[in-house]
């Protein structure tokens, strides 16, 4: 509903009271805090003070240790008075200009009430509400609810309320420019407008406007394991920034955003994605990608990446290798490690721990150990068992040789200032001379074998490699011939012996180091989340949840944009997927409305996938997409040609194309004004761009040219999904160039869908 223009004045009267709250809280904020830094400085001056303090004194130290204690704690309420000042000014400095975007009118109990809501709440020197925050339970039905009797979940249970008015409003600079009533969830208008502006470099965060489906993927509390699959451009990694800023507000005492860590498919994507929780007052969650955390927990080996992998594949990707990687890929693989891991007896990977050129424990000790030990005991804990025996023994050992004559002359030899550091450590004069020279002799017995222990702590007697090559050696694929099995256990022998590891190994091994030694497992992280998760294998899915054994999952992907899949294997992915993980409480929610782009270009895209017919285009007019067909010797002058129109008229145009050879080429003939994006980028320029599909994953430009789709270059089914993650990129215009024989998909598509144009 359009409104008149004394509702409009009575709105526009409430935003500048508002905006003058806001001022105000604003000026008074600023002082704080300039208050609380001056505080924490002079605190840490006294601190360093302190820190040069004299330590030769018994009496000294222990006064410094507790002058320094109380610093220490004067020093943390001050950061923390500090921080909530800092967060109180982003908060405000966010309401500023647009302090609301939305308004409901309820009656609840009898007692009517109108309630604005916000990025973030706001009251005044009464403790009155004048905005709440859109995370607060009642601002729910702003986004659920239509008129009438609504329900809403609080911290006391299910509420009820009659939902009266439902009022959108956009605000710039303290102007409302537009507001209307609906009855829907949010109306379309909106999202019309949010929608039409040209793209930015950062993704914007989607609160004024978020949809009811994707509102219940936000304020899902209850499953610990969350699937959404969404069509291309269907809000899913939009909906989870969201899910992560509302988790933090509702459980701020204890979550922050160090337990929250989200997978995500590559550096040009984490960096895309790094405003929108700022943007909401949060701080960010941790981001890694999957290739990250293998090279980090492999230090030392070189780990392919999985645009190397794709690369490669495309080069070069023989039957015999698709066989081998979809056995690898699949939940039998993982089910053979698992068993593996479980009822094999490992001792075979354990090596003599040499110390000083001689053997200190040998093979043998270390396999009679862990063989003597109950067969029903779990193998990580056999192998802990093994590991705090060889402790104990080594502790023996120590023990026995405190008399030692070498014992005795380091003990001599020990510096003042070691001596110091042991008084302070240890307090020596507290104990007689005897005791005392137990404690020396420890201390210089400890020093001499620290690289035992860390031999014992860090698992070096054990051969993580050994074992997976037995792993593989003792498995027999089904469908597959023994040679092709064989020269892939080759193949890894060679890699390892050049310090390298294929992706699919990499998670293989380090998920059998966890499965059998029990370490490498990250407790403190509350929730996971991964973003395209069709790109993830079942083996690598499993690693990852047995990293963070006590995270919530939310797994976000699309089954068509399966760039890295041999065809037909994600859709097994997904049905395996609550087979393979733990979790309990799983629930699937899947967005089939597609927001991104213009109809014309979500019903072009649609037609490059078996399921498209499922997916809703949004009602936003645009161009009907354009194929231009020109010779091979004109194709990359075409395209530059294009590009170039198009840089006149928008923000980001980007030219994708099937792999890094490719655009490497087309950028040599477009020359300097078109950029390369490459698998190192971090950010995303505007102009002219131009880069391989799987950089593209999860971005969005204004328009996009895809390039070369001929025949020649897309020519199996498993193409197409490349073709609709390509054409699903684009949010206003989108085109195709290609040599005149195009890929058979097109002979498909309805031809109102697509103009064709023909070239010299
Ligand atoms: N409720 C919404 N309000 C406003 N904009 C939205 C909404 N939902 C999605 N969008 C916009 O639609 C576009 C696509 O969203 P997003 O990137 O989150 O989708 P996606 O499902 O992760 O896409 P893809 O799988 O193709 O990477 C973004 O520009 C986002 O801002």
């Amino acid at each position: 509903m359009q409104f008149n223009n004394e509702s409009q004045a009575q709105e526009q009267k409430r935003v500048d009271q508002v905006e003058q709250i806001i001022q105000k809280q604003l000026q008074n904020n600023t002082d704080n805090l300039a208050q609380a830094q001056h505080e924490r400085r002079q605190i840490e001056l006294n601190y360093g003070a302190n820190t040069r303090a004299n330590y030769i004194e018994t009496d000294d130290i222990i006064e410094t240790n507790a002058t320094l204690q109380q610093q220490r704690q004067l020093m943390t309420s001050a950061v923390s008075n500090e921080v909530i000042f800092q967060q109180k000014q982003q908060a405000l400095k966010s309401l500023v200009g647009s302090p609301y975007f939305g308004r409901i009118d309820i009656k609840e109990d009898g007692e009517q009430d109108t309630l604005y809501i916000g990025t973030s709440s706001l009251t005044d020197n009464q403790g009155q509400f004048l905005i709440y925050d859109w995370r607060a339970p009642i601002a729910s039905i702003y986004y659920n609810g239509t008129l009438g009797l609504v329900h809403y979940d609080s911290p006391i249970g299910k509420q009820e309320v009659q939902l009266q008015r439902k009022r959108q409003f956009s605000i710039r600079q303290g102007q409302i420019e537009n507001m209307f009533d609906t009855n829907e969830t949010i109306g379309d208008e909106f999202l019309k407008n949010a929608l039409s502006q040209t793209s930015s470099a950062q993704m914007k965060n989607i609160v004024a406007t978020i949809q009811r489906s994707q509102n219940q993927i936000i304020r899902n509390t209850t499953a610990d394991l969350l699937i959404v699959q969404g069509a291309a451009g269907s809000g899913k990694t939009s909906t989870v920034m969201q899910r992560i800023a509302y988790l933090l507000y509702h459980s701020r005492q204890n979550l922050n955003a160090e337990q929250i860590i989200l997978f995500s498919p590559n550096n040009l994507f984490s960096n895309y994605i790094a405003e929108v929780l700022p943007s909401l007052g949060e701080k960010n969650m941790r981001q890694v990608t999957l290739h990250t955390l293998l090279a980090r927990r492999l230090h030392g080996l070189q780990i392919q990446t999985p645009f190397e992998r794709y690369e490669q594949e495309q080069h070069h990707f023989p039957q015999a290798a698709q066989q081998v990687r979809q056995y690898k890929d699949s939940l039998d693989f993982v089910q053979a490690l698992q068993n593996y891991a479980q009822h094999s007896d490992i001792s075979c990977a354990f090596n003599d721990l040499i110390f000083e050129g001689q053997i200190f424990f040998s093979k043998s000790y270390i396999q009679q150990i862990y063989q003597k030990l109950p067969a029903a005991l779990s193998s990580a804990d056999k192998f802990l068992q093994t590991k705090n025996h060889l402790i104990k023994a080594l502790k023996h050992r120590l023990q026995k040789e405190a008399q030692a004559d070498w014992v005795l002359e380091a003990i001599d030899d020990l510096s003042t200032t070691e001596f110091q550091n042991l008084e302070q450590q240890k307090h020596l004069s507290q104990y007689s001379s005897d005791h005392q020279q137990q404690i020396l002799a420890h201390y210089v017995l400890k020093r001499h074998y620290l690289p035992v222990y860390d031999a014992l702590y860090n698992d070096y007697y054990f051969d993580i490699f050994q074992l997976y090559q037995n792993f593989l050696t003792q498995l027999q694929p089904p469908k597959m011939a023994a040679t092709v099995w064989q020269e892939t256990i080759a193949d890894l022998q060679e890699d390892l012996e050049r310090h390298y590891l294929q992706l699919d190994d990499a998670a293989a091994i380090l998920y059998l180091r966890q499965l059998v030694t029990g370490s490498g497992q990250n407790r403190h992280i509350k929730y996971l989340f991964i973003d395209e998760m069709q790109d993830y294998s079942a083996l690598q899915l499993a690693y990852i949840q047995n990293s963070f054994p006590q995270a919530k999952l939310t797994l976000l992907g699309d089954i068509e944009q399966n760039v890295y899949a041999p065809k037909n294997l994600s859709q097994e992915r997904f049905q395996t997927l609550t087979q393979l993980l733990p979790q309990k409480k799983a629930a699937l929610i899947t967005l089939n409305q597609s927001y991104r782009a213009t109809a014309a270009i979500t019903n072009l895209a649609k037609q490059f996938i078996p399921s498209g017919a499922q997916i809703q285009s949004f009602n936003r007019q645009g161009q009907t997409p354009t194929l231009f067909q020109t010779t091979a010797a004109n194709l990359s002058t075409v395209t530059g040609q294009l590009a170039d129109k198009l840089a006149k008229k928008h923000r980001s145009v980007a030219i994708i194309t099937k792999n890094i050879q490719q655009a490497q080429t087309l950028q040599q003939h477009l020359g300097n004004q078109v950029l390369l994006l490459q698998e190192e980028s971090t950010a995303i320029p505007d102009g002219i761009i131009v880069l391989p599909v799987y950089l593209a994953k999860g971005l969005e430009f204004d328009c996009v040219i895809g390039y070369d789709i001929s025949a020649a270059n897309y020519q199996t089914s498993g193409d197409w999904g490349i073709l609709y993650t390509i054409a699903t990129r684009a949010l206003h215009e989108l085109y195709f160039t290609s040599t005149p024989k195009i890929a058979a998909i097109f002979h498909k598509i309805n031809p109102q869908t697509l103009n064709i144009q023909k070239l010299n």
